[in-house]
């Protein structure tokens, strides 16, 4: 899945949240969004699962199923955890048994056996971030985003969080995360996205994997065929950009300009 050239501010005249933003996960992989508080790394994570709509730019071969995990569970609903589960199980495109099954499944994974007839309302923070997760994972996500899903949940819980990133990525799934609390070490592998002033940076690899960025300007009656070209030879096209588009490169392009890595 690809988030390209994405701009965002939630009002019409407010500050841009994120300016050309441009990334990458591909199948069965992790990405561990990083940076300060407030920075937008929500934000980003909101655009990925098809929350938010970018102002500008778009996202490309997003998967069909989302799980979305947002920070803080919307606990305030009149449904009980059972009620709940199931509703949202039906919503995701699962006929009433397999909601059914698969609500007993993660009922039963979580710990949330005993809070099946509780109401939202009623549940701590931490059970009802459990409840959060179970809604994502209800049926197998091709892309799950968990917005710091160590945040509110118990020691057992917070354990489990890796093992089922990891239980998706095996299945061929994409997952992001974001992260303040310093756990990203519990995804090894995982590649590190830092969100800072509207960008967002990939951290280099280093060795063999390392990656440089190459500008080149293209006629753009050509782009089409050039970008096949350089997708064949194994680059990534992290963007292709008009001469009127808001310049990144330190030098001003005379015409269209793509920008390859790798
Ligand atoms: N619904 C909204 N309306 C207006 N501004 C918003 C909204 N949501 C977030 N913002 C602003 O956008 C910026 C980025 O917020 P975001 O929640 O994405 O940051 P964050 O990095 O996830 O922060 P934190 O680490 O505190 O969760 C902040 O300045 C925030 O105040």
């Amino acid at each position: 899945m690809w988030l390209e050239d994405v701009w965002l501010r939630y009002h019409r005249r407010g500050p841009w949240v994120l300016r050309g933003a441009t990334v990458c996960v591909g199948p069965g992989e992790a990405a561990v969004v990083l940076g300060r508080n407030g920075v937008g790394k929500s934000t980003l994570l909101q655009i990925a699962a098809g929350v938010l709509r970018p102002s500008r730019g778009r996202v490309t071969g997003r998967p069909t199923v989302v799980g979305w995990v947002p920070e803080r569970f919307p606990a305030d609903q009149p449904f009980t955890v059972g009620g709940y589960l199931t509703a949202a199980g039906r919503v995701a495109g699962l006929s009433r048994a397999e909601a059914d099954q698969a609500v007993r499944r993660w009922v039963d994974r979580l710990g949330l056996g005993p809070f099946h007839a509780v109401r939202l309302p009623q549940l701590s923070k931490g059970t009802a971030q459990k409840v959060g997760l179970a809604q994502a994972l209800l049926r197998p996500p091709g892309l799950l985003v968990l917005d710091e899903p160590w945040e509110g949940l118990d020691a057992g819980a917070r354990e489990l969080v890796p093992e089922l990133v990891g239980e998706v990525l095996a299945d061929g799934g994409s997952v992001l995360v974001s992260d303040h609390r310093g756990e990203t070490v519990r995804l090894p592998g995982a590649r590190e996205w830092t969100v800072a002033d509207g960008s967002v940076l990939e951290r280099a690899p280093s060795g063999d994997t390392a990656v440089a960025v190459v500008e080149l300007a293209v006629p753009a009656a050509r782009v089409a065929d050039a970008v096949a070209r350089l997708r064949a030879d194994g680059h990534h096209i992290l963007r292709v950009r008009g001469h009127s588009d808001p310049p990144t490169a330190t030098r001003p392009g005379a015409g269209p300009t793509s920008e390859v890595a790798r």
